[in-house]
C-alpha cells in the first residue's frame, strides 16, 4: 500500500464541511473524514447524500486513544484531522470496534507512524486483524478485550462491550464513562453526510436512520437486542458511531427507537397463538390445492395461526414484516423447468433481509416427472438456519383424495412442531438429494 501522506484537507463543494477535527467535548474529537459523493454502500444500500466515516480521538492525562479509522480513499483526510489534535508519538492505544474495510483503511499507516499504539479488538476480531496486517501484524502489540475489560488513559479510562453480529461477527463498543461517550461503530449509524455532524445540527436524517437499520441490522436482530440489553444501564450522554450523524439530543430515544425496529412489528401481542405463514405460487391449481388442505391441516391445531397467501397475487416486500414476526413459514412451489418458481426464490432471496434462524421451514408442491422444486427450496431454507422438522411433500400432478389427506396431515404435523406436539425429527439430506 503506498503510504497517503497527510494533505491540507481538499477544498470542499459542501460549504458545511468542517475545516478540521470538531470537538464533542473538551479532550474528545471527531476526526472522521466525509464521503458525500458515495451513492452505493457494501453493494447492499443506496445513499442519496454519501456517508461519514466517523473515527475518533480521546485524550488522557496519559496518552490519545484513537477509535477507528475511515475508508482507505479517506486516509489523507483523517490523518490530517488526527494530526491536529495529537503527535503520534502521544498515541497510545488504537481501538478498532469493527474491522470492515470503511473503517480500517488508514489502520496500516497508522501504525507505522504510531507502532507504540497498542491495538485493541475484539476477540473476534483478531483472526479479521492479522489477515489485515498480514506479516506486518508481529510488529504490534495487539490484545483482544472483552465486555468488562478497561483500559486506563489517565483521567479517563476506555471500557469494553462485546456485542458480536450487529452485523459482522468482530463488532464491540467502547464506552467512556467519565463523559458519558458510547462509541458504537456500526450500531446507530446512517448513511447520512452533513459536516455539521451532529444530530441537532444535521438535516432530518430520520430515514437514513432507519433504512441503515432495515438494510445492515435487521438480519441480526436478536444480537441487536442483545447488544442493547448490554448498554441500556449505561448512562448515555452520546452516542459516536461510526457513520453519519453523532446523537448527543436525547440519546435514549435513538436507543428505545433501536428497540422498536428489533421488536417484530406483528408479533403477536398476547403471545399466545404461534403464526405459521403458508405462500405458494400455483400454475394449473395442483399446488394450490395442496396449500388449502395445508392450511386446513395446520388450523386443526389450537393455539397456532395459519395465513395463507398466494404470491401471485402480492408483491414480496409487504410480506417482510410478517415474516419477520411469524414462527414458521411453509413454502409450495411447482416444479417448472427443473426448478422451483421465480416468485418463491424471489421471496427465499428477501428471506436473508431478517432474521429466520431457527423459524420452522417447510416446503410442498406439485410436480410432473423430475420433482426438484421442493428439495430445491429445502435446501434455501436450511441455508438460512431455518429448522425442518418435516421432509418436504410432493404430489405428482393434481394430488387425489389419499394426497390431499396426507397434505393435511402435514399440515397438522407443522403446526403441532409449533406447538410442541410433535416429537422434533432430523431430515436426512442427503436422502432428499436422491430423491
Ligand atoms: C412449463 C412447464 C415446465 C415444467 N417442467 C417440469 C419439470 O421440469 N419437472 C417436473 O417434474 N414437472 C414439470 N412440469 C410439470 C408441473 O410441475 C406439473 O404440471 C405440476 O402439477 C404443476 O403444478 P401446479 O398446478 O401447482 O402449477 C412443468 C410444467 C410446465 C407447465
Amino acid at each position: 500500500m503506498s503510504a497517503p501522506s497527510p494533505a491540507p484537507i481538499p477544498a470542499s463543494p459542501l460549504s458545511l464541511r468542517p475545516d478540521g477535527p470538531v470537538e464533542i467535548v473538551p479532550g474528545i474529537h471527531w476526526i472522521g473524514a466525509l464521503d458525500p459523493g458515495l451513492r452505493s454502500f457494501d453493494v447492499i444500500m443506496k445513499t442519496a447524500n454519501g456517508t461519514t466515516y466517523n473515527a475518533y480521538a480521546v485524550r488522557g492525562t496519559d496518552g490519545v486513544a484513537v477509535i477507528d479509522t475511515v475508508d482507505r480513499a479517506c486516509a489523507a483526510e483523517f490523518l490530517a484531522r488526527l494530526e491536529a489534535v495529537a503527535r503520534y508519538d502521544e498515541i497510545t492505544v488504537l481501538v478498532l470496534n469493527h474491522l470492515e474495510p470503511d473503517h480500517t483503511g488508514a489502520v496500516h499507516e497508522l501504525l507505522r507512524r504510531a507502532p507504540q499504539a497498542h491495538v485493541l479488538v475484539s476477540p473476534r476480531g483478531m483472526q479479521i486483524l492479522r489477515a489485515l496486517l498480514g506479516d506486518e501484524a508481529d510488529r504490534y502489540r495487539i490484545s483482544a478485550v472483552k465486555t468488562g475489560d478497561s483500559i486506563p488513559l489517565g483521567g479517563r479510562s476506555l471500557r469494553f462491550f462485546t456485542t458480536p453480529n450487529v452485523h459482522w461477527p468482530d463488532t464491540q463498543c467502547t464506552w467512556v464513562e467519565e463523559d458519558g461517550i458510547l462509541f458504537t461503530c456500526d450500531l446507530f449509524g446512517s448513511h447520512y453526510c452533513d459536516g455539521r455532524l451532529f444530530d441537532d445540527l444535521v438535516g432530518d436524517f430520520r430515514f437514513c436512520f432507519e433504512y441503515y437499520y432495515d438494510r445492515l441490522m435487521r438480519p441480526f436482530r436478536s444480537f441487536v437486542a442483545a447488544a442493547l440489553d448490554l448498554i441500556e444501564p449505561l448512562d448515555i450522554a452520546v452516542i459516536a458511531p461510526s457513520h453519519g450523524p453523532i446523537l448527543r439530543t436525547r440519546p435514549r430515544d435513538y436507543l428505545r427507537q433501536y428497540r422498536r425496529l428489533t421488536s417484530p412489528r406483528f408479533a403477536d401481542a398476547a403471545g399466545t397463538d404461534r403464526s405459521l405463514l403458508i405462500f405458494y405460487v400455483s400454475a394449473h391449481g395442483a399446488t394450490g390445492q395442496m396449500a388449502r388442505a395445508i392450511e386446513a391441516g395446520a388450523a386443526e391445531e389450537p393455539g397456532v395461526r395459519v395465513s395463507l397467501f398466494d404470491l401471485e397475487g402480492g408483491e414480496i416486500a409487504p410480506f417482510i414484516d410478517l415474516i419477520e414476526g411469524a414462527d414458521g413459514i411453509v413454502l409450495g412451489t411447482p416444479t417448472i423447468n427443473g426448478d422451483a418458481v421465480r416468485t418463491i426464490w424471489d421471496l427465499l432471496v428477501t428471506l436473508g433481509d431478517v432474521e429466520t434462524r431457527g423459524k420452522l421451514g417447510a416446503a410442498f408442491g406439485s410436480y410432473g416427472w423430475s420433482g426438484e422444486a421442493v428439495r430445491l427450496v429445502e435446501a434455501r431454507l436450511q441455508a438460512l438456519k431455518m429448522r425442518l422438522p418435516e421432509p418436504g411433500l410432493r404430489v405428482k400432478f393434481h394430488p387425489n383424495e389419499a394426497d390431499l389427506d396426507e397434505a393435511r396431515a402435514f399440515g397438522v404435523r407443522l403446526a403441532q412442531h409449533l406447538t410442541g406436539r410433535a416429537q422434533p425429527r432430523e431430515i436426512d439430506f442427503a436422502d432428499l438429494a436422491a430423491r
